[in-house]
């Protein structure tokens, strides 16, 4: 770590801690003489991948918003390599995890994420998703086998329909979207959202999935799967406050929200998957099952959802 940040105009290392809770990267919190810091080692992507999320980042940044923009080193670099993995350090943001979502934080996010689909519209490079209908093709597959029949039937009957809902609206409006914007990677500060953290799910990709991806995580009762009302409400009206969404968009929304249901629950299996001959590891991963009761309440709430 000192001779890394000797490669950075940071001053002196005081001290770095790692950082429990995340799944994908590897993070650590950094104290140097001239502030505080986070490394972030990519355990997913290699080298010739990251640039892609540190550009949608420094895009977003030009434009305003709080978001970490990795720091340039004195060659003039800004992604290293440290133990063989791409890194990069970005400053630490004040602030912290919401503990739960509720309905101020709610209207609040609604807002800005409007604001962020907005700005990244212009970013000019369209990047697929890693995590799209491919991905989910392959990994139901792969994993079908493994889970209670009931469950096997839910997942393969809702990839199924969703390749034909995919192929059919594909004209819906895209942009770069953050792509896993839970409540677990915004800081909040004095009652304010003080930054949006982890990019690296970032792609080009329908404005209402990640509109959908947000809403599913942010307003769910996650012990049901059910909507909470109120900050569904909250979230969905500051949004549209910002950014109408077309009549074709909003057709296509109760789709949307078991698309993004279907996604998350499918990373979780995949995550609880890999992970299932190391107890360590399966202990740090989400629970799959708060994904299956969302998509199974998506898939019983028929009528179109958007007010
Ligand atoms: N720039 C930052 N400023 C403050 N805290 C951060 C920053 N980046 C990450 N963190 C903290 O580290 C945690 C894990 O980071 P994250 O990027 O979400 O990693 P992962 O992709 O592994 O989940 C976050 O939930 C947050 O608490
Ligand atoms: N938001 C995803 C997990 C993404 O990984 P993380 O490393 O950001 O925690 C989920 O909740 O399934």
């Amino acid at each position: 770590m000192r001779g890394l940040v000797a490669d950075y105009y940071l001053g002196e290392l005081v001290s770095f801690k790692g950082i429990a809770g995340g799944v994908e990267n590897t993070n650590y919190f950094l104290t140097t003489t001239t502030g505080r810091y986070v490394v972030t080692l990519f355990e997913e992507f290699e080298f010739e991948e990251v640039p892609y999320f540190l550009n949608v980042v420094a895009h977003l940044k030009h434009k305003g918003f709080n978001v970490p923009a990795a720091l340039i080193d004195i060659h003039g670099e800004r992604l290293r390599v440290v133990k063989g993995r791409p890194t990069i350090i970005v400053d630490c943001f004040p602030g912290s995890e919401l503990k739960q979502t509720d309905v101020d934080s709610c209207r609040l996010m609604g807002a800005a994420l409007a604001k962020l689909h907005v700005a990244g519209e212009d970013f000019a490079e369209h990047r697929e998703s890693h995590r799209g209908m491919e991905w989910w093709r392959e990994t139901s597959k792969a994993i079908e086998h493994e889970l209670e029949p009931e469950q096997a039937t839910l997942l393969m009957s809702q990839v199924a329909e969703f390749d034909v809902f995919i192929a059919q609206h594909d004209y819906l409006p895209k942009t770069t979207i953050h792509g896993d914007l839970f409540y677990n990677n915004t800081l909040f500060e004095n009652g304010q959202l003080s930054a949006i953290i982890d990019f690296y799910n970032a792609c080009y990709s329908w404005t209402m999935y990640d509109f959908a991806i947000v809403v599913n995580d942010w307003c769910s009762d996650m012990a049901t799967g059910e909507l909470d009302m109120e900050k569904y409400r909250s979230l969905v009206n500051a949004y549209i406050h910002e950014r109408e969404p077309s009549a074709e968009e909003i057709a296509a929304w109760p789709y949307m929200l078991r698309i993004a249901a279907l996604r998350f629950w499918l990373s979780r299996l995949e995550a609880w998957h890999k992970a299932k001959h190391d107890p360590e590891r399966l202990a740090q991963q989400h629970d799959p099952r708060e994904f299956q009761r969302i998509l199974e309440a998506r898939v019983r709430y028929a009528p179109a959802l958007m007010e």
